[in-house]
């Protein structure tokens, strides 16, 4: 199973928000990391078939989405960045409306509808009105929508924005557990939330696409680069601009503790880079 994307172009009133973009994807957890504007959702959504790009083409096992047409979007999951529920409904009646939406009989959507209710953990909410829903209940809810087709592609737009860490946990481990023969995109601007789950990172900055690496391969990167300094406060500017500064942090003396990442010896202590430092190294450098 793969998924291609050939030369993906797209433009917004002259303004080039993809610029070439070309990818093959097969099974497995992929996270797709950049800033802000860097066009994730604009390459989900015409993944996801919502958007149409302006040249290239997706192609799925060799077969273009045009001429997959609707079999492309039945193998299609979506996760929207922000998800618009009705709020009246209960998440069970949420959940069969999206089922006759996506086309499922009454049977194959009573079956799947308390199946991805069990999967997420909303059975014992399902009679509940969405509008009495926690972010993390709605989050899983939005997950559970994107399932009820048992997609092939799933698409996921920053899931894990205003889920708490115990919700990010078992996020985790819910993606890790269907990711079985399922091609999974998620975007996310937090990079550990990709720790350990992603198999590949697919690395985009102002509509281009700057590298696919996996994981280990990043933080390879990094080794021996990354360190740790306590500094004077007033001492911050000769350090700010001239090196890459992952974080920042004041201590209980009243001093800044730097974490630097820096091709070149600083004087610090040296540290194990993260996948944080390591993004952060990629993008700054330009890419791969
Ligand atoms: N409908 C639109 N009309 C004009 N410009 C748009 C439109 N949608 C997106 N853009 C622009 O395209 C660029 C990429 O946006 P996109 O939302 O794809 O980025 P992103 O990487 O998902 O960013 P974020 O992490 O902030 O969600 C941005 O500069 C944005 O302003």
């Amino acid at each position: 199973m793969n998924l291609q994307m050939s030369n993906i172009t797209k433009t917004y009133k002259n303004k080039v928000i993809l610029k070439n973009v070309s990818l093959k994807l097969f099974g497995g957890i992929y996270g797709l990391v950049g800033p802000n504007g860097a066009g994730k959702t604009t390459l989900m959504r015409i993944i996801s078939d919502i958007l149409p790009q302006d040249s290239g083409g997706i192609y799925f096992n060799g077969m273009s989405k045009e001429d997959l047409n609707e079999r492309y979007r039945e193998l299609l999951g979506y996760l929207p960045q922000e998800m618009g529920f009705y709020e009246h409904f209960t998440g069970e009646e949420f959940l069969k409306y999206i089922s006759a939406l996506k086309g499922l009989t009454k049977e194959q959507a009573d079956e799947r509808v308390r199946d991805t209710l069990d999967f997420v953990n909303l059975t014992l909410e399902k009679k509940k009105k969405i509008a009495k829903y926690s972010g993390g209940m709605k989050r899983r809810l939005g997950i559970a929508q994107a399932l009820l087709n048992d997609p092939k592609i799933l698409i996921l737009d920053e899931p894990t924005v205003g889920l708490d860490p115990m919700e990010r946990i078992r996020f985790k481990n819910l993606l890790s557990r269907i990711s079985v023969n399922k091609i999974i995109i998620l975007s996310t601007h937090i990079v550990s939330d990709i720790e350990g789950l992603a198999k590949e990172i697919i690395l985009m900055d102002k509509g281009n696409l700057k590298g696919i690496f996996c994981p280990e391969e990043l933080l390879k990167s990094v080794n021996g680069k990354v360190y740790e300094i306590s500094i004077e406060e007033n001492m911050y500017g000769d350090y700010d601009g001239t090196y890459l500064i992952s974080k920042r942090e004041i201590e209980t003396n009243g001093k800044v503790k730097l974490r630097i990442i820096s091709d070149t010896h600083v004087k610090g202590k040296l540290v194990q880079g993260t996948l944080e430092d390591a993004y952060l190294y990629h993008l700054e450098r330009g890419g791969a």
